[in-house]
């Protein structure tokens, strides 16, 4: 039998082309149509990062203006996905909420089975300004407390902040919180995305493929890491008594344990880069500012600490979850609900993502090598 080339997990295979980002591990660089996301998460608000993902250019002063209208006006909970989230039990996690909600404003869009580019559009557009209402609201129904109603005098991050924790969030933390969405927006033929790209492939719909890729980006080997992050910091201890050093030495020896017994530790390592991920420093900027605003030393003291002893064991470096997690968390979020954050933010690059795709469609269909039984027949 020829030994064929097996490309387990699809590593290192280029499957098309792509303008809406560029990944370069080599250089440690992401562009987002051509941009440095780094200059972006400086410069810019996600709408305007959301609307160059989707157009190929930022916007003029006046397409801005219209565009966060549209946002505006998209942001409050559909009432039908309001009553199908009430009947979903608390236990159930919030990115099952999430993946349903995506599925049942489908269900209910006046475009649904309308796959033109204007249509498309229109479908983006308007899943991006719902979603938030939704993460926003499942944390709160969690807590026993009710629907804070958008404001429309505040951008798309500060709004997010307001729906879920009912009080009007400072100026520091919207700007930490607006950069980690431009960083989450997007990076080539991730996972999930990958999976939308299949789904659209079909001619499926656009609800359809976000779904999938929902689906997809629940695992802790993708977007479920900044999750998982906060269970280690839990698992370690937060002990805000402790200093940073005190902290740190607990966590290399956590680590130092978890790496003796062969153990995974989400928020390190992947797939593409493997000299450090590309927006890991403007993520770790921001949650040095949250420690600072927060007076949470103790939080540093960990992370540094399992930075240091991974790179020292393994050489591996930390990926955007590894900082993500632990902003989230002074933020007030709950653990389950940061991986909803990346979902609201990565809707802009999945779709962008979808309408290349059917641009250009050709059926995704990869070939297996039979590794089973030889031919037998019935009795
Ligand atoms: C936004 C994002 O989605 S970023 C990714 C988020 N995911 C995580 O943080 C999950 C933890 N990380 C991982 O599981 C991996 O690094 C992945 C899945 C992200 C990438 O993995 P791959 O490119 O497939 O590399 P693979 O899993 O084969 O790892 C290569 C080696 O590094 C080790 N390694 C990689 N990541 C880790 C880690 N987080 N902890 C411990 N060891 C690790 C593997 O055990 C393996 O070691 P071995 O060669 O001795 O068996
Ligand atoms: O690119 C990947 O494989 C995972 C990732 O970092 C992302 O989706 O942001």
């Amino acid at each position: 039998m020829e030994a064929v080339d097996i490309k387990k997990g699809l590593a290192g295979v280029v499957v098309d082309y792509t303008a809406v980002s560029k990944v370069n591990p080599d250089t440690n660089s992401l562009l987002y149509r051509g941009y440095p996301v780094q200059e972006l998460a400086a410069k810019c608000s996600f709408e305007e990062v959301a609307y160059l993902l989707w157009n190929g250019e930022l916007p003029t002063a006046e397409q801005l203006a219209e565009f966060t209208a549209r946002e505006r006006a998209g942001r409050p909970l559909d009432p039908v996905a309001k009553q199908v989230i009430d009947t979903l039990p608390t236990t159930a996690h919030p990115m099952d909420v999430c993946r349903t909600a995506a599925s049942v404003l489908g269900a209910r869009h006046e475009l649904a089975e309308d796959a033109s580019p204007q249509a498309n559009m229109k479908k983006a557009i308007d899943l991006w300004a719902a979603m938030p209402s939704v993460v926003a609201y499942d944390q709160r129904r969690r807590r026993g407390q009710d629907v804070v109603e958008p404001r429309d005098d505040l951008g798309y991050s500060a709004n997010f902040l307001w729906m879920t924790f009912g009080e009007e969030p400072v100026d520091e933390v919207v700007e930490a919180f607006n950069v980690s969405m431009i960083l989450y927006a997007e990076h080539s033929f991730n996972a999930s995305t990958f999976t939308a790209r299949v789904v659209t492939s079909t001619l499926s719909d656009l609800h359809s493929a976000v779904t999938a890729a929902i689906s997809a980006l629940k695992g802790p080997l993708h977007g479920g890491a900044n999750e998982a992050v906060m269970h280690t910091f839990d698992e370690i201890g937060i002990r805000s008594e402790e200093s940073l050093e005190e902290a740190a030495a607990r966590a290399r020896a956590w680590m130092e344990g978890a790496l003796a017994q062969k153990k995974k530790v989400m928020g390190f390592g992947h797939r593409v880069y493997k000299h450090g991920d590309s927006r890991v420093p403007t993520m770790k900027a921001a949650l040095d500012k949250m420690i600072a605003h927060y007076g949470r030393p103790e939080l540093l003291g960990l992370y540094n600490g399992l930075e240091q002893a991974m790179d020292e064991a393994k050489g591996i470096k930390p990926n955007l979850d590894y900082p993500a997690g632990p902003t989230y968390h002074l933020m007030g979020f709950d653990t389950p609900m940061f991986t909803p954050l990346f979902v609201a933010s990565r809707i802009t690059g999945w779709t962008a993502h979808i309408m290349e795709q059917l641009a250009s469609n050709a059926l995704i269909r990869p070939l297996s090598e039979y590794n089973g039984m030889d031919e037998r027949h019935l009795p």
